[in-house]
């Protein structure tokens, strides 16, 4: 399996199940894609969730050949198989495959089909987003490694805009790719630039050109000295 980023937008998401972990999926998908879910019973957070968000409920508890129909006229470009009836999930998995559709299957872990896909528990920060996945084998570890990772990388986001912008400024100062590469390696390993984000009030965007300017110059020739101590 290897983790990619898949941009769903204009896509929709078909989920068949309305109870807890298809909510918890609505959740993640809301945002990402058109969303339609299909189920007999919805908990209130999907029935809040499509009030004010672009989620559609369609009351219906399909058997094997409904399943086929909803897929059939619903083309999404993603199946999420989240009933308690194996049946049901085993029938929109089976048609996902068919049509080549990826499939979310909720109720088995360990080996997948190809075409099926695992939901990661991801952190965001601003446009970072770290995935995590255990190979489908232990989602409470996914949990987890996730909560320990939310602490880790807060202020990465900043970072991110912050070495983007002075990437850009580096290439528009034709400073060699060379010289780029060490200037944002150093932005991004030191310990005031990330001290900086983390403090309130220090300026994050002033501390991470000061690490860069120590690195590169115009030329792209590092300005250190044998020891590794910077030359005035
Ligand atoms: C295979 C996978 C398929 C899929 O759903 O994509 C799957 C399957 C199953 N999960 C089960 C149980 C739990 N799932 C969670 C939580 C999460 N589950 C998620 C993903 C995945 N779950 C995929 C693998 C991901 C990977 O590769 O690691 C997360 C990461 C993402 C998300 O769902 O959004 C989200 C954490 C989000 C976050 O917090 O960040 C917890 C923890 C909790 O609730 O505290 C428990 C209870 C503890 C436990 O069992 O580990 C069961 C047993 C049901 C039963 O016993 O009846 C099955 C089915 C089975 O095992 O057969
Ligand atoms: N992937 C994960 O993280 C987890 C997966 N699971 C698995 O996911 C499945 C669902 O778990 P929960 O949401 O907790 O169960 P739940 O009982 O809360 O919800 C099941 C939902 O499926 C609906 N449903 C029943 N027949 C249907 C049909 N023919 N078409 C559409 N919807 C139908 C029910 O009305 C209900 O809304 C379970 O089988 C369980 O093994 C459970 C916990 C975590």
């Amino acid at each position: 399996m290897i983790p990619l980023v898949h941009d769903l937008s204009g896509e929709t998401v078909l989920v068949f199940g309305g109870g807890n972990v298809a909510t918890r999926k609505a959740k993640r998908f809301v945002s990402e894609a058109r969303l339609i879910v299909v189920s007999p019973t919805f908990t209130d957070e999907l029935r809040s969730l499509a009030e004010d968000r672009s989620l559609e409920l369609v009351r219906d508890a399909p058997d094997p050949d409904g399943v086929r129909e909803l897929v059939d006229r619903i083309s999404p470009a993603l199946i999420v198989a989240a009933t308690d009836d194996p049946a049901v999930n085993a029938a929109a998995e089976a048609e996902a495959h068919e049509r080549g559709v990826l499939v979310n299957r909720t109720d088995v872990s360990g080996a997948r089909d190809s075409g099926s896909v695992v939901v990661p528990a991801t952190v965001e920060d601003g446009p970072v987003t770290v995935a995590i996945t255990t190979g489908a084998n232990s989602p409470a570890l996914a949990r987890h490694l996730r909560e320990r990772i939310e602490a880790e990388i807060e202020g990465a986001g900043e970072l991110a805009r912050i070495t983007g912008d002075l990437r850009a400024e580096l290439a528009e100062r034709e400073v060699p790719p060379e010289g780029r590469r060490e200037a944002l390696r150093a932005v991004v390993r030191s310990p005031d630039v990330w001290k900086a984000l983390q403090v309130g009030g220090a300026n994050p965007r002033q501390t991470a050109r000061r690490v860069a300017e120590g690195t590169c110059t115009d030329d792209g020739i590092e300005r250190r000295t044998d020891d590794g101590t910077r030359k005035s």
